[in-house]
C-alpha cells in the first residue's frame, strides 16, 4: 500500500465504520428519539465539542511544520471563536438552549456519562502522545461528517419541529468547515505517509477515532434508552 490512490482508498474505506451507522444516530435521523434522548445527546456531545480545541492545540504543540500550524490554528478559532464571532462552542450552547437545556447544566458537565468522558479523553490523549501526523490522520473522520451533517439537518427540521431552527446553526457551519478541514488533513497525511508502514499507522489512527466516536454514542445510548434523560 504505497501508492497514494490505494492509501486514500484505505482511509476512505473507514467510512464503513463511521458513527453515522450507530443505532442511536440511525434512530435520531429516523425521527425516533424522545426529547429527553436528544437532550442527553446534546449535553454529552458538548464534552466532545469543548475538548476539540484542546486536541487541536496538542497537534499544534507537536507539529514542527510552520505551514501546517498556520492552517491548523484556524480549527481552534472556529471552535473557541474570536471577539465578535462566537464560534462552535457557543453555537453548541445555543443548540443546548434550543433543545431545552440550561447553559449552566451543560457547562458544568453534570450529564456527562463515564463512557463519553473516557472516549473523549482518549482522543485528546492520543493527540498529545502520538506522532502528530497520526493525530492529523485521526481527524479524518471529518471526510465522512458532511453527509451525516446534511442528513441530520434535514432530519431535525422534519422530525423535531419543537427545536428552534436557529439552534441548528452549528451543523450548518460544519457543512463548509468539515470539508475544508478534511481536505487539508488529507493533504498533510498523503504528503507525510510514504511508506507502507506509515500509511498503515494512519489508517489505524483513523480506525481508533472511529472507535472513539462509536464509544461516545454507546455511552449515550446506554444512558438514555428511552424515556429517561435530562428533564
Ligand atoms: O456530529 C458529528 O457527527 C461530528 C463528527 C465529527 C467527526 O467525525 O470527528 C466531528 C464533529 N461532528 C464536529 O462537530 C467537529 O467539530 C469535529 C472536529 C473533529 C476532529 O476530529 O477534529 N471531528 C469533528
Amino acid at each position: 500500500m504505497t501508492t497514494t490512490g490505494s492509501f486514500t482508498d484505505a482511509l476512505r474505506a473507514q467510512s464503513q465504520r463511521y458513527h453515522s451507522q450507530h443505532p442511536f444516530h440511525v434512530r435520531m435521523n429516523a425521527g425516533e428519539l424522545a426529547p429527553a434522548q436528544i437532550r442527553g445527546w446534546v449535553a454529552n456531545r458538548f464534552y466532545y465539542q469543548e475538548n476539540i480545541p484542546r486536541k487541536d492545540a496538542a497537534i499544534l504543540a507537536n507539529c514542527p511544520d510552520r505551514e501546517v500550524r498556520r492552517r491548523w490554528i484556524q480549527r481552534i478559532l472556529d471552535h473557541d471563536g474570536t471577539e465578535g464571532s462566537e464560534g462552535g462552542i457557543e453555537a453548541w450552547l445555543r443548540l443546548s438552549e434550543a433543545v431545552g437545556l440550561s447553559r449552566a447544566e451543560v457547562l458544568d458537565e453534570r450529564h456527562v456519562v463515564p463512557g463519553v468522558r473516557f472516549a473523549v479523553d482518549a482522543y485528546v490523549n492520543f493527540a498529545r502522545t502520538r506522532p502528530w501526523v497520526e493525530a492529523v490522520a485521526s481527524s479524518l473522520t471529518e471526510l465522512f461528517a458532511p453527509d451525516l451533517m446534511a442528513e441530520r439537518l434535514a432530519a431535525f427540521e422534519r422530525h423535531y419541529p419543537w427545536i428552534d431552527r436557529d439552534g441548528l446553526a452549528y451543523f450548518r457551519s460544519r457543512l463548509t468547515q468539515a470539508p475544508r478541514d478534511a481536505e487539508h488533513a488529507l493533504e498533510v497525511v498523503t504528503e507525510h505517509c510514504r511508506t507502507a508502514e506509515q500509511q498503515a499507522r494512519a489508517v489505524d489512527a483513523l480506525a481508533f477515532k472511529n472507535d472513539v466516536l462509536w464509544s461516545v454514542l454507546d455511552g449515550i445510548d446506554r444512558a438514555y434508552p428511552g424515556s429517561t434523560g435530562p428533564a
